[in-house]
């Protein structure tokens, strides 16, 4: 992608982003994670980071003002953008009619709470591209990738630390819960840190952008929910062995041991050694 591949989509200016915030009567809330990105440098970053096709579609999930929307529309077929504030989902459209006229029939928003959406309308979403609300970047991203079969890839920026914890791999520092879930679903790797300067408001973190792949589920006989409930147990006491962090999980102490020796994990080890696999193994020989 060059520059000029989105002459015909203008991207928002630190000035357009708080001039739009001002009309809208916006006062960005954390709670709603409202950072809004108010480099142009930056979207077009995430834009070539996602490797999007012509013929992607897009969910993107708190578009916001539109500054990564805009930025999208000239790469994909359509963009689905769900955004949980009305004033600004009502907004898009016009935006995008006024920015970049000749891809507003490529846009759908969706005025939802994108950790509560049961479906999308079609057509169904190719790839999730999103700078994400910081307190839910992981409920979001697992949501969709369980609720969305159709999402084969994905570009999500992050706080730097929910980026590491997501790539983490077994026997690393970050590694835990999330990490070990994600990859249920998709292949991870990171792709690239952000500054905190090219929001507003400035956050107080940095940030990191992170790449998805799907990938096949381990096979297994146990249920994405057994094998999610044995990562939560494994984690919930991470510094615990697994016999006893599992515990309750088996009934007692003696019936963990009982499961992860039929699994072929060694009862002294920890959560945060195991990978996906090793999860769905346990869950296997629940007693
Ligand atoms: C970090 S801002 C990103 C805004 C825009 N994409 C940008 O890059 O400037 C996060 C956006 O997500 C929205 N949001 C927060 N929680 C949400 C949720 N649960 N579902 C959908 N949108 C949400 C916020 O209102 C906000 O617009």
């Amino acid at each position: 992608m060059t520059e000029s591949d989105s002459a015909d989509a203008r991207l928002l200016t630190p000035a357009d982003v708080r001039r739009l915030a001002a009309q809208l009567g916006i006062r960005p809330t954390k709670t709603l994670g409202q950072n809004f990105v108010i480099d142009p440098g930056t979207v077009r970053r995430i834009v070539r980071a996602a490797q999007v096709s012509p013929d992607d579609v897009v969910v993107e999930v708190g578009p916001g003002l539109g500054s990564l929307t805009l930025a999208l529309l000239p790469h994909v077929r359509h963009v689905t953008a769900v955004e949980i504030d009305p004033r600004l989902a009502e907004a898009l459209p016009g935006t995008v009619a006024d920015h970049a006229p000749a891809y507003a029939h490529r846009l759908r928003v969706v005025t939802a709470d994108a950790l509560r959406i049961t479906e999308l309308p079609d057509p169904q979403p190719t790839a999730l591209v999103a700078n994400l609300p910081y307190n839910v970047a992981v409920p979001v991203v697992l949501h969709l990738l369980n609720l969305l079969p159709s999402l084969e890839h994905g570009l999500v920026m992050v706080q730097a630390e929910v980026a590491e914890r997501l790539a983490a791999r077994p026997g690393d520092r970050a590694y835990g819960a999330p990490s070990a879930k994600i990859a249920w679903y998709a292949d991870v790797r990171r792709a690239g840190a952000i500054g905190r300067t090219v929001f507003w408001p400035v956050p107080n973190v940095d940030s990191g952008l992170v790449a998805l792949r799907r990938r096949p589920a381990p096979p297994t006989k146990a249920s994405r929910e057994d094998v999610f409930a044995v990562v939560d147990a494994a984690f919930a006491q991470r510094r615990k062995t697994l016999r006893a962090a599992l515990s309750s999980w088996a009934g007692s102490a003696a019936a963990a041991e009982a499961a992860l020796r039929s699994a072929g994990v060694d009862p002294r080890s920890r959560g945060e050694t195991l990978g996906i696999a090793d999860f769905a193994r346990i869950a296997e020989h629940r007693p």
